[in-house]
């Protein structure tokens, strides 16, 4: 199989195909979830709290992206590759296309995401028109923990109808797709039926396209808390592979995410 396109995840949205999507940050990682059936690898920032033991996303540089996204490209072939654009890498449109470069170039990562608000539409354009695919980021922006007070749900009540409004503003700019965080389940449904580039959840319900996890809540290794909205599929399957296997047809069958993992 050739590598997964922004065209095939479109109609698979069109066919109602869940799509299925999980962070690595290591070849070797990389490859037995492109083994399970994973169409889209997201490079994630995440890794400053996995990886790097942080508190937060904020301390990785755009090297450590580099780095880590060079590590899981030699590991797929198939999937789609996506890295983070790390915190601060993207405060000018100039700024963001060389950072883009960077994770491109040498990363090889086929798209990038970036953590936006309605107001950075200009960015998303200027990306889109110089041939990065972009991923748009809603809802709950890790990035901003600092500002926000904690990890906490987005997008409720007026909200929500603003979050609507933004991915539809990233579709005009040239987003090809959308990721959305900690958001409520009927605000995501919605938001996903508004757009026609495919939204992928986390902790936002099983009606978006697809859904993403980090890997490690999923293996259930994240020390201390995870998030409500994750499973430990490796208690449940008893290998890593056979969790990924049951993550996969989990989400494509509509089981995961399930009611227990509702935050609101
Ligand atoms: N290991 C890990 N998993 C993640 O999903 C993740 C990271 N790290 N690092 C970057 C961001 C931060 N994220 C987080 C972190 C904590 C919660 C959390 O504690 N959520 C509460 C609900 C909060 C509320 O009700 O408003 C929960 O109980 O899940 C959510 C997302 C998601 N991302
Ligand atoms: C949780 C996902 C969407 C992410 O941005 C990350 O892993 O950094
Ligand atoms: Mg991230």
């Amino acid at each position: 199989m050739s590598r997964v396109t922004v065209s095939r995840l479109r109609k698979m949205k069109q066919e109602g195909e869940k799509i299925v999507s999980l962070t690595a940050y290591d070849a070797s990682f990389a490859w037995l979830i492109e083994d399970a059936g994973v169409e889209v690898i997201l490079v994630g920032d995440s890794l400053g709290m996995v990886i790097q033991g942080r508190d937060s996303t904020i301390p990785v540089t755009l090297d450590d992206m580099v780095y880590h996204t060079r590590a899981v490209s030699h590991g797929t072939r198939e999937s789609l590759l996506i890295a983070d654009m790390p915190f601060a890498s993207y405060g000018s449109s100039g700024q963001a296309l060389a950072s883009a470069a960077r994770l491109m170039q040498e990363g090889g990562a086929q798209m990038v995401k970036l953590e936006v608000t309605g107001e950075m539409t200009e960015i998303v354009h200027f990306l889109a028109q110089r041939g990065v695919p972009v991923c748009a980021h809603l809802g709950l922006l890790p990035q901003t923990v600092h500002k926000l007070g904690g990890y906490k749900i987005q997008g409720r009540g007026e909200a929500g109808e603003a979050l609507v409004r933004d991915a539809r503003a990233m579709e005009a700019a040239g987003a090809d797709l959308i990721v959305v965080e900690l958001i409520p389940v009927e605000v995501a449904k919605r938001l996903s039926e508004s757009v026609s580039i495919p939204v992928i959840g986390i902790g936002a319900g099983v009606d978006c396209d697809g859904q993403v996890l980090v890997l490690y809540d999923m293996l259930g290794i994240t020390p201390g808390k995870r998030p409500r909205f994750s499973r430990d599929f490796l208690a449940e399957a008893g290998s890593v592979p056979a969790a990924l296997r049951l993550y996969v047809e989990s989400v494509k069958k509509g089981r995961f995410p399930g009611p227990e993992h509702r935050i609101a």
